[in-house]
């Protein structure tokens, strides 16, 4: 996002609605529009936050270029006085967002925007599909890496993705989703994330055979020698051949403690990994790491460990890059509060005969409630910005769709944590986003905050999100109001 004019990247209805506000003569009016997700992809149980970075580098300094304005013109459907205004555009408002990372839950706002109507309209969809691209990937990846169960997982996604952003920007959220590196040199550079991989077919197939192929990759990479072993016969030829290349490194000393081995790319995984493990460890070789690719995702790699295949280093491309099983992360934009004549604000509600399309109104805040001896999330709590809470008062959690399941916390049980943080104020950037790999840890360390049984890959246990007495009764009383009308 960083240095490129992303002023038109919206869809033409924002800037026809911007046209409107601007010559209805409301368009200073401030509002605020929350950024949230309704439903958590793939089945899982919940979501990770990510894409905030690119977020702010498109919102910051977000301007139309003379070119923009040119092209604006051309179409014939704004006004001069409309054209002006864009000239002379800048975001001047405030953001509040959950950091990346982070483990969030359906309803709650990723992001909250408060701005004039014109600019907040805008950004509606630039920011929507920059944060819903990298939650779903950064999501995929975390499940991926779930699945497992400790071993490194390579992103290997890139010839794969839906273009060169989605491979760049989408090999990041894989590393703040578990990824340990990837093989996109681009977002090593760009995002200061380690960049790793093998060889390719061609590689053995350009020699006259497989033994010179290795050997000569050896020579070149012996502290990073993981020979791909499936061109021609798996058990027969390349396993047998990246022995005796092993037994060749140990006796010239170039052959190291760890990081060497084989990766497989074909034929049953479980069966070839299980074999060739045994055929190293005769060779001497415990060492030697099995790797393995091969259209795997979550599913894949638990039915492997199921089967007990021996690969403890995981290449994942195409089933990660793309969110094959569930391809859109579902996050919208809803205008949550207005302002008034008298400067306070006004809540707002989107009603629909679809219970879980019904937005939650006002300025709200996301509490994080903490088991202080376990450090497990109890729950989270959607409350009014205004609203306090002390974690020296007993308090009362109720699951939103289901009221007669209460949760009754004593004083001193608990810890709470407030999940938006301040981004913007009055259009300053106030953030220093931290790097991608510090983002991973934090991530890691999210994950610690959940059980075990919220995070299984299946009907996960879901963590209730519940709305503030107060928050509920100010949407009730709109829902009521509204369908008076
Ligand atoms: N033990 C296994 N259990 C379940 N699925 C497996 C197992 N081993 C491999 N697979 C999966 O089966 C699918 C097909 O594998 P297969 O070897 O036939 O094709 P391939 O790997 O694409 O081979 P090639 O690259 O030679 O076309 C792949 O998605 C692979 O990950
Ligand atoms: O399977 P993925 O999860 O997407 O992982 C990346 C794949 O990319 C490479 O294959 P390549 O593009 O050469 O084609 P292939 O599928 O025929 O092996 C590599 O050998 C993996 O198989
Ligand atoms: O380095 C590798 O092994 C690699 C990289 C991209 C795609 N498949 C494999």
């Amino acid at each position: 996002m960083k240095g490129r004019d992303f002023a038109l990247l919206t869809d033409l209805y924002e800037l026809t609605m911007m046209q409107g506000y601007y010559e209805t003569g409301a368009y200073n009016r401030k509002v605020v529009f929350d950024l949230f997700y309704r439903k958590n992809p793939s089945g899982n149980g919940f979501a990770i936050t990510a894409g905030l970075q690119q977020a702010i580098e498109y919102l910051d300094g977000l301007h139309f270029t003379e070119e923009d304005i040119a092209y604006l013109e051309s179409l014939n459907l704004f006004s001069e006085d409309f054209i002006d205004y864009l000239r002379s555009f800048r975001f001047t408002g405030e953001v509040y967002a959950v950091p990346e990372g982070t483990i969030v839950f359906p309803h709650e706002p990723l992001m909250r925007i408060k701005a004039p109507i014109i600019e907040a309209q805008l950004i509606e969809t630039a920011l929507l599909n920059i944060i819903n691209h990298q939650s779903l990937i950064a999501t995929k990846a975390s499940r991926v890496v779930h699945a497992a169960q400790g071993d490194p997982v390579l992103e290997f996604g890139l010839r794969r993705a839906q273009g060169p952003d989605a491979g760049t920007v989408g090999a990041r959220a894989a590393v703040i989703g578990g990824c340990v590196a990837t093989s996109n040199v681009l977002t090593g550079k760009l995002y200061d994330v380690p960049v790793k991989g093998t060889h390719a077919h061609s590689w053995v197939m350009s020699f006259p055979d497989e033994l010179t192929a290795f050997r000569t990759y050896a020579n070149l990479f012996p502290d990073a020698c993981i020979l791909l072993v499936d061109t021609y016969n798996t058990l027969k030829s390349g396993v047998p051949h990246a022995i005796q290349v092993f037994d060749e490194m140990k006796a010239a000393g170039t052959l190291p403690e760890k990081g060497y081995g084989i990766r497989l790319d074909s034929g049953d995984l479980a069966y070839l990994s299980k074999r060739a493990r045994q055929m190293l460890d005769e060779a001497g070789y415990p060492n030697a790491v099995i790797s393995a690719s091969s259209d795997l995702d979550e599913n894949l790699i638990t039915s492997l460990k199921l089967q007990g295949a021996t690969i403890t280093l995981w290449g994942v491309g195409t089933k990660l890059i793309t969110s094959d099983d569930c391809p859109a992360f579902g996050g919208v934009y809803k205008l949550a509060a207005e302002e008034t004549e008298s400067g306070d604000f006004e809540p707002k509600i989107k009603l629909s005969n679809n219970v879980e399309k019904v937005t939650n109104p006002g300025i709200k805040k996301i509490i994080r409630i903490y088991d202080k001896k376990t450090g497990k999330i109890k729950a989270d709590l959607l409350a009014l910005e205004e609203e306090e809470f002390t974690e020296d008062s007993d308090l009362y959690i109720y699951d939103t769709n289901a009221k007669w399941k209460s949760m009754q916390l004593p004083a001193g049980s608990f810890t709470l944590r407030e999940l938006l943080v301040p981004i913007f104020v009055d259009g300053k950037l106030v953030y220093e986003c931290p790097k991608a790999m510090d983002i991973q840890a934090y991530c890691n360390r999210e994950k610690d905050t959940l059980w075990e049984e919220q995070k299984r890959l299946k009907n996960p246990d879901i963590v209730p999100v519940d709305l503030s007495d107060k928050l509920s009764a100010m949407k009730l009383k709109l829902i009521e109001a509204a369908t008076m009308i």
